[in-house]
């Protein structure tokens, strides 16, 4: 089965619900543009995803999804808004979504939880979940320890629902391998960023534009919360702070409101820029399609060419 049977998209790809960058608006763009958009809720509270859910429906009428972060404080009401507003598919991340499931799977809703290891991913499927996002640490934002290459064939040994890659997919190649891993398609993030109608401030696009292979950092890697973004003077006074062991209240006042100070403030020194590892594959600013067209047509020339070798 290939993921955009499931889901009812034109392309097998799911826009990454980035916390804070995820709109409702952007999470449209991208449904237009024939992936899943889903929108963020990461940053925001019961009510303002209920506006942004309200939103998205009025700018699309393709499939379209929300993602739960399940460390936000506000997550037990917004568990119930996804049910009141009729989402169609909910995926989650950054922690264990087990005691919401049996309620929007009587709802009908899609349930596709993010995990960053096999153990969780085998857990959840006697909840009756529809597939798992299995995200290496290569991704941005909050992180587990697996690479995707190593992840995807263990979680898809270890479950018996489809399997989508998530985590160092920007590239046609990365798609191609992708499903040699034994995954039905993937989830992007990093990659749209860099699109014409990703919302975060020119200053992030063109950092990230900046970036090479090298250039991101996981901070916070001790606390529990670890976070892959691109190296700046504030990932970098954070690891310094970390190595001497500062308290965490302390690295707290750096890192609270850090992703709004770069998203909506430009602030790329101070900035929590938060990108994966392909960050060094970006090289232009494109509509969502273009990026999305160019994604599937390069994996097709990619399989072409590994056929044609055999
Ligand atoms: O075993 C358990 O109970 C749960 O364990 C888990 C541990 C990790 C994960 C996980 C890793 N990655 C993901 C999905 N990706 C994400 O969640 N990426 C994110 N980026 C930014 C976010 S907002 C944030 C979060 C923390 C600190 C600062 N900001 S969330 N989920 C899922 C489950």
């Amino acid at each position: 089965m290939k993921l955009n049977e499931l889901l009812g998209t034109e392309f097998p790809f799911i826009q990454g619900g980035m916390a804070n960058i995820a709109t409702g608006e952007f999470a449209a763009a991208v449904s237009n543009a024939g992936a899943l958009g889903l929108i963020g809720s990461g940053g925001m509270n019961a009510d303002s995803l209920r506006e942004n859910i309200r939103r998205c429906k009025a700018l699309t009428d393709k499939p379209f999804g929300v993602n739960l972060m399940l460390m936000n404080p506000s997550v037990d009401e917004m568990a119930k808004v996804v049910i009141e507003e009729g989402v169609k598919v909910v995926t989650t991340g950054a922690g264990n979504p087990g005691k919401y499931i049996p309620a929007w799977k009587e709802a009908g809703i899609i349930v596709i939880p993010v995990v960053a290891a096999a153990v969780l991913a085998k857990r959840l499927t006697r909840y009756g979940i529809d597939a798992v996002i299995a995200e290496g640490t290569e991704s941005g934002g909050h992180v587990g320890e697996m690479t995707t290459m190593a992840l995807v064939p263990q979680v898809v040994d270890a479950v018996d629902v489809p399997v989508i890659a998530a985590g160092g997919i920007a590239s046609g190649r990365q798609l191609a391998a992708a499903y040699a891993l034994g995954a039905c398609g993937v989830q992007i993030g990093t990659c749209l960023l860099v699109s014409e109608e990703c919302p975060i401030h020119p200053n992030y696009k063109q950092a990230l534009l900046k970036a090479t292979d090298t250039d991101t950092i996981v901070t916070g890697r001790t606390t529990g919360a670890p976070v892959r973004v691109l190296k700046n003077k504030m990932a970098r006074e954070y690891v310094r702070m970390e190595k001497e062991n500062i308290p965490l209240a302390e690295r707290e006042k750096l890192t609270l409101g850090s992703l709004r100070r770069a998203v909506f403030d430009g602030d790329t020194e101070m900035g929590s820029l938060m990108a994966g590892q392909v960050a060094g594959q970006l090289h232009e600013i494109r509509p969502v399609r273009a990026i999305l067209e160019e994604l599937y047509a390069d994996y097709q020339k990619c399989v072409k060419g590994l056929v044609n070798d055999l």
